[in-house]
């Protein structure tokens, strides 16, 4: 028997020796869990049983209450306890299909023993709690298997770093038990693992590559030290995946101090979101709060506003050139993204401090209880000093002040009564209840405070939120009455073009986020402070402003922002972005991902002619066959070499085809066209999960996504004539896996002029 079929046995034996003791530990667990789940079953059932209900006097009640509590206690640990070993049921379940997927043999410096570490998605021990027989991919020790090859390595602990060899660096595919290859590695995590899972078909959720996490994108998993951590990656350098590992190990490594309500991830559309969510789960972990950032501001913006989407403002930039107003609302969107915007703003708030706050009369009953000229006149008796959001709260406390005398005299007049008379039972009940500790003995007083009470909740409620000052009124003066000391060109067009939509209660995608920071500068931020980490995602897309922004509502929290300025897509905001080096971001750590492992060499390879920035591309070495254009002179004929395409592909067995394209109008279109030749899925910004078939999108909505096969319905220099389709074009060609065509009616686009001819075939 050669030596390699040797290796292999003994390394099933080691497999179907794990696997026992899995067993043995799922059994224990499941006899633990039935006893469990029996014993809340009839905890639940006896509940009131077991406690003991008196409420005859004041010491009974409290003993009673206690009694409640404790129970509810021992039933709610009971059941968290039952979701844990469920949870490790469900890891065992993993393991014993696939229980790792890695090999190193390590020998410390200074000991003789060499330890074989097997590494996989969990750590288990063996039935004596002694041994791993496997290691969690995140416990320390397990990244000597990503960052290094054979020979001298180390790795950090919190004692310190540990020095030592690597003997062995063996990798395993293992599916329902059986090692189905086996392959000992030299320089990086193999090839052979790699091409295999890049070789598949793109799925409509994203895969975890733990078994195959690459040295560079180890680091970004790792990096503990950074404030802020900025990785610019090439697309498909595996920037989404790095992140949500990231988050994997984050959870792992401050286990008991940092759990999955602590993490943010800004997702750049919920198709994109619903494309992630199982990563998380499938290595065990819950998953974190995903939201994009329009749902973001959406939330302090609130409902009384429509909020432009950013692709609507996108569709706005690429359909409605011929607009009349486009020039200016083209510069608006640039300053409006830029910290010069942000600088104005507070300029414009120095000078609400002195005047020119608008507030909101505070009526009831069709009459005015104080007017928005007295509230004004408080406000700006109070001393300058005092930061304005601060200042509303004090005015808040006074209104309600104010509101509890008028109450007080409002109680004694007639329509109170009259409305008491029409109390049902329970408002009875109610208005006795409120009664408890005022203590009054008269019915009628008790109803007349009642309904007062009720009359000015709402009021009151409304004060507490700070309704009273009219933040869209105010922020409109900044655009109308307000003479800025310095102004950008065109700021008189800007401006009215503003308060148009102002008065038509919309905010536009570029006024959304200075509308909610200049809010919050006057009525104080409301936000979640337990954010430890927050991760955004196709960080080229949020502007300057956009970002200053999110770096003041979380003070204290860390960052990680990834993204690929070749994918700008919104090109007015990219200057500032902290992406592009020196773009002078304070403290923090930048990584960057050259390598390509999305696309076949060939995509690779074509696609790096027009990359926007010229940054190096490395592929990964998958071989395909080159991007095929194909140029067409009719319309006409379109719909035919669609399906003709389409139908190839589909022989070829890929299940994910994406006709791509600019914009959504032109996705109509196609979709129009082909319709009545073949089922097509049409994605919008509504499309919350996508499912496999022949997906028509605009470019915009690929982000982040990939699909076994791209169409690119028409690449001519018609449809892509500005230098600022640069990006669109080039994100839309790297969403490919494995094929890339290319129609173009007549005349192809320059991107495609830029590629040498021998990198791609063009049609007969
Ligand atoms: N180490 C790896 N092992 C296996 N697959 C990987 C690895 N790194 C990346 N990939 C695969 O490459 C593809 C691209 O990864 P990902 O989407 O994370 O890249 P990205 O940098 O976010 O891309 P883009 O910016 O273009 O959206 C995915 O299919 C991912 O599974």
């Amino acid at each position: 028997m050669s030596n390699e079929m040797e290796n292999r046995m003994e390394e099933q034996l080691r497999v179907d020796a794990v696997i026992d003791e899995i067993n043995i530990k799922e059994k224990k667990l499941s006899s633990q869990i039935t006893g469990l789940k029996e014993n809340v079953v009839e905890l639940r059932k006896n509940f009131w049983e077991d406690i003991t209900v008196n409420i005859d006097e004041p010491d009974d009640i409290i003993e009673t209450q206690e009694s409640i509590k404790q129970q509810a206690a021992l039933l709610s640990e009971k059941e968290r306890y039952h979701g844990k070993i469920g949870e490790e049921l469900k890891t065992l379940d993993k393991l014993k299909s696939s229980p790792y997927f890695g090999r190193i043999d390590f020998i410390e410096e200074s000991e003789l023993e060499r330890d074989q570490i097997y590494i996989g998605i969990s750590s288990l021990m063996d039935q004596g709690e002694e041994d791993f027989l496997i290691y969690d991919w995140r416990a320390p020790i397990s990244s000597l298997y990503y960052d290094f090859s054979p020979g001298k390595a180390h790795y950090e602990t919190i004692e310190g770093p540990i020095n030592g060899e690597i003997t062995l660096k063996r990798q395993f595919i293992i599916r329902q038990g059986k090692i189905q290859g086996m392959f000992d590695t030299g320089v990086t995590i193999g090839d052979h693992l790699l091409q295999q899972a890049l070789g598949n078909n793109a799925s409509t959720t994203m895969k975890s590559i733990v078994a195959t996490i690459q040295k560079e994108q180890n680091k970004i998993i790792r990096n503990e030290k950074s404030n802020l951590l900025i990785v610019q990656g090439v697309a498909g350098s595996g920037k989404t995946s790095a992140a949500l590992q990231r988050i994997a190990y984050l959870l792992y490594r401050y286990r008991g101090e940092l759990n999955a309500d602590n993490v943010v991830l800004f997702s750049p559309n919920p198709l994109f979101s619903s494309y992630i969510a199982n990563v998380l789960p499938e290595l065990g972990e819950s998953n974190v709060k995903q939201i994009t950032f329009l749902d973001f501001l959406k939330v302090g913006i609130g409902r009384k506003l429509a909020v432009e989407s950013p692709f609507e403002q996108m569709e706005y930039v690429l359909a409605e050139m011929k607009e009349n107003h486009y020039v200016t609302r083209m510069n608006s969107m640039d300053y409006k993204s830029s910290l010069n915007f942000k600088q104005m703003i507070d300029q414009f708030i120095s000078y609400l401090n002195d005047e020119a706050i608008q507030f909101r009369n505070i009526t009831f009953r069709g009459s005015m209880l104080i007017s928005k000229g007295k509230i004004s006149d408080y406000f700006y008796s109070l001393d300058k000093e005092i930061s304005i959001a601060n200042k509303m709260e004090l005015v808040s406390k006074w209104l309600l002040k104010e509101l509890r005398q008028i109450q007080r005299s409002e109680k004694d007049k007639d329509w109170v009564i009259e409305e008491a008379e029409l109390f049902n039972k329970e408002d009875y009940v109610k208005a006795y209840q409120q009664n408890e500790d005022q203590n009054a003995e008269d019915e009628e007083e008790i109803l007349r405070r009642e309904v007062v009470r009720r009359a000015f909740a709402t009021m009151k409620r409304r004060i507490k939120r700070m309704e009273f000052v009219h933040i869209l009124a105010t922020y409109k003066k900044l655009f109308a009455e307000w003479n800025p000391p310095v102004a950008p060109e065109g700021w008189e067009e800007i401006s009215e073009q503003t308060a148009t939509n102002l008065s038509r209660q919309f905010l536009t995608w570029e006024d959304a986020t200075p509308y909610l920071y200049f809010k919050e500068k006057l009525l104080g931020n409301v936000h979640d402070r337990s954010v430890r980490q927050l991760i955004i995602d196709e960080a080229q897309d949020y502007s300057a402003f956009q970002f200053a922004y999110i770096k003041e509502i979380f003070p204290y929290t860390r960052m990680t922002l990834l993204g690929d300025i070749n994918q700008a897509i919104y090109s007015h905001i990219s200057k500032d972005n902290p992406l592009v080096p020196d773009s002078g971001q304070g403290s923090m750590e930048r990584i960057t991902l050259t390598k390509s492992y999305r696309s076949t060499r060939q995509i690779v390879e074509f696609t790096k002619y027009f990359a926007p920035g010229g940054n190096l591309i490395e592929p990964f070495n998958r071989d395909g066959s080159k991007p095929l254009l194909t140029k067409i002179s009719e319309q006409v004929d379109l719909g035919e070499k669609l399906k003709i395409n389409i139908n190839e592909f589909k022989e070829k067995g890929y299940e994910t085809i994406a006709v791509i394209c600019k914009t959504l109008k032109e996705s109509e279109e196609i979709v129009n066209i082909l319709q009545d030749k073949m089922r097509v899925i049409q994605i919008t910004e509504e499309t919350y999960a996508f499912e496999k078939g022949v997906l028509v999108l605009p470019v915009y909505l690929a982000k982040g996504i990939e699909f076994d096969a791209v169409i690119i319905p028409d690449a001519s220099e018609e449809r892509y004539s500005q230098e600022s389709d640069r990006t669109l074009f080039y994100t839309a060609c790297t969403r490919a896996m494995h094929e890339l065509s290319i129609l173009s009616l007549n005349e192809p686009c320059r991107f495609i002029k830029a590629v040498p001819k021998d990198k791609y075939d063009v049609a007969k």
